[in-house]
């Protein structure tokens, strides 16, 4: 809450990143709605399994996106986007650890899904990993949907994958890492309008 508060001016979007959302449950979902309301909230669930269902209560409680895995089953890819039909709001489908991603990314979008994840996760950065050549063939296929990317972004690297076609770009580690998050912010954000 404390986060969000210091980098509100400067974003479109807050996440609730997955081992937040484990810890604090629907509960942290509310609370930031209700200090936020001007604010998209994404929950990042990760979604695996029994879609509808786990995702229904967190657009309930005032998420705008939640997220599933691409590597779930093609039907709980659909329940999440079918819970978020209902209530407005959109279903990101995650592509971190997906073999395949050109067909999970094109069977979803034509299933529905609002948003595709172009996503190096934390282990897999660590392992070397980053998300710019996948950004660049899941922008290239030209679907019809967002496309997102996260995976260690900075200062550095936002512009190009803004210029990459990415119409959301997810910043963890450069700015809650950030000796001033909300500086992190601004920059970044700066850099985003500046592309
Ligand atoms: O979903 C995540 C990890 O699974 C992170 O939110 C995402 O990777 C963005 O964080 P960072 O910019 O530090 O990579």
């Amino acid at each position: 809450m404390a986060l969000a508060e210091q980098v509100a001016p400067y974003v479109d979007i807050l996440e609730i990143g997955t081992p937040c959302i484990k810890y604090n449950g629907l509960k942290l979902v509310k609370a930031l709605k209700a200090a936020h309301p001007d604010k998209k909230i994404l929950v990042d669930l990760k979604t695996m399994d029994a879609g509808e269902y786990e995702a229904s209560p967190f657009f309930e409680a005032g998420g705008d996106i939640t997220t599933v895995l691409g590597a779930s089953d093609m039907a709980t890819i659909n329940g999440v986007i079918k819970a978020a039909n209902a209530n407005n709001a959109e279903a990101q489908v995650d592509l971190i650890g997906v073999e395949d991603k050109v067909a999970v990314a094109k069977e979803a979008a034509q299933n529905g899904a609002h948003i595709i994840g172009v996503h190096t996760g934390l282990d897999a950065q660590a392992a070397g990993q980053t998300p710019f050549e996948d950004l660049k063939t899941i922008t290239g296929l030209g679907l019809n949907v967002k496309v997102s990317v996260a995976g260690g972004i900075n200062k550095d690297t936002i512009q190009s994958t803004v210029q990459a076609g990415a119409a959301i770009v997810v910043v963890g580690a450069a700015i809650y890492g950030a000796p001033s998050p909300a500086e992190s912010a601004k920059e970044l954000r700066a850099l985003v309008d500046a592309a």
